[in-house]
């Protein structure tokens, strides 16, 4: 026995025991390696959360957006939905047209005065007229004026009707007579896209108010012709109020329309990927300011 013990100094078990030192050992460094893996697991999660909210406050700076009043996935008809705001006192400055001088202001949209048809045929003539030239900045116009286009022996308007019915619809949602309001100029079809802009003309996207920026603008409507979303990004109307931005959103033959003096400052943001098209349709109380549909002796 002692001699197999001298041969044999660890015992009969020896490698049985080295085996499952070796085992013990391998499991260990196993472990080790799968605890290693575990943390950088968590580690990457936390990173990929930390970066989720670091995108998401960054998209909250970027868009100052409070509330959307209406966006491009409803549908707004038949009756306009319609936001109160309470007068400035623009105008005052300004004589006073009673029937037509806001008495009441606010903010409205409708998508139950245009149809989709119309849209699309206004905005194929759009995109032809604007084809023929445009601006090498983002942004483009074509005013239309009146919107009198000749045709054999007489003038085809080609907004008329749609006039008529924003018209319509201004008056009776501001408690107007419709008689006593006008179409003014500039009355225009915009294109908007990414593109840079080249001159100031270009930077569409600057707040302002209507009544200041065209002088005879009582009231104000804005026709969409194209989709918020699918058609382009960015590009959403936003109303700047004090506690607040508030944005409609363009949709196809939607009608948004309001007061034009400085309890609507508004901007639209910038385009971020395709085109967008519109009309602005302006009315005026001012009869000195009105534009009239020509008409041939
Ligand atoms: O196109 C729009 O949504 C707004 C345009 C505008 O603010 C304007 O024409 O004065
Ligand atoms: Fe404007």
């Amino acid at each position: 026995m002692a001699l197999i013990r001298l041969r044999n100094p660890k015992g009969p078990n020896a490698a049985e025991i080295e085996r499952k030192i070796k085992r013990g050992n391998a499991l260990r460094q196993g472990s080790s390696w799968r605890g290693s893996q575990g943390i950088l697991l968590l580690l990457l999660v936390t990173l990929g959360l930390c970066a989720v909210a670091v995108w998401l406050y960054l998209a909250a700076l970027d868009s100052d957006i409070t509330e959307t009043l209406v966006s491009s996935r409803e549908t707004i008809s038949p009756q306009p939905v319609v936001y109160d705001v309470q007068c400035s006192e623009d105008y005052e400055n300004y004589k006073r047209y009673p029937g037509c001088t806001p008495q009441k202001c606010g903010r409205a949209v409708t998508d139950g005065v245009v149809t989709s048809e119309e849209a699309q045929a206004l905005r194929r003539l759009a995109e032809r007229g604007l084809a023929l030239a445009g601006s090498e900045g983002g942004a483009s116009i074509l005013d239309l004026h009146s919107g009198a286009l000749s045709m054999g022996k007489q003038f085809v308007n080609i907004y008329r009707e749609v006039r008529g019915r924003i018209q319509a619809v201004i008056a009776e949602t501001f408690g107007l007579d419709p008689t006593l309001m006008y179409l003014t100029k500039p009355t225009f079809f915009s294109r908007i896209n990414s593109t840079e802009a080249k001159t100031q003309h270009d930077e569409y996207w600057h707040p302002h108010i209507d009544k200041e920026t065209y002088g005879s603008f009582d009231y104000t409507s804005l026709l969409y012709l194209s989709n918020y979303g699918s058609d382009f990004t960015g590009g959403r109307f936003v109303f700047m109020d004090p506690n607040g931005n508030r944005t409609v959103e363009p949709r196809a033959g939607r009608v948004s329309f309001f007061s034009s003096g400085s309890e609507n400052l508004h901007r639209v943001e910038k385009v971020t990927w395709g085109t967008r098209y519109a009309i602005t349709v302006s009315f005026t109380c001012n009869p000195s300011h009105a534009i009239s549909d020509p008409s041939l002796p």
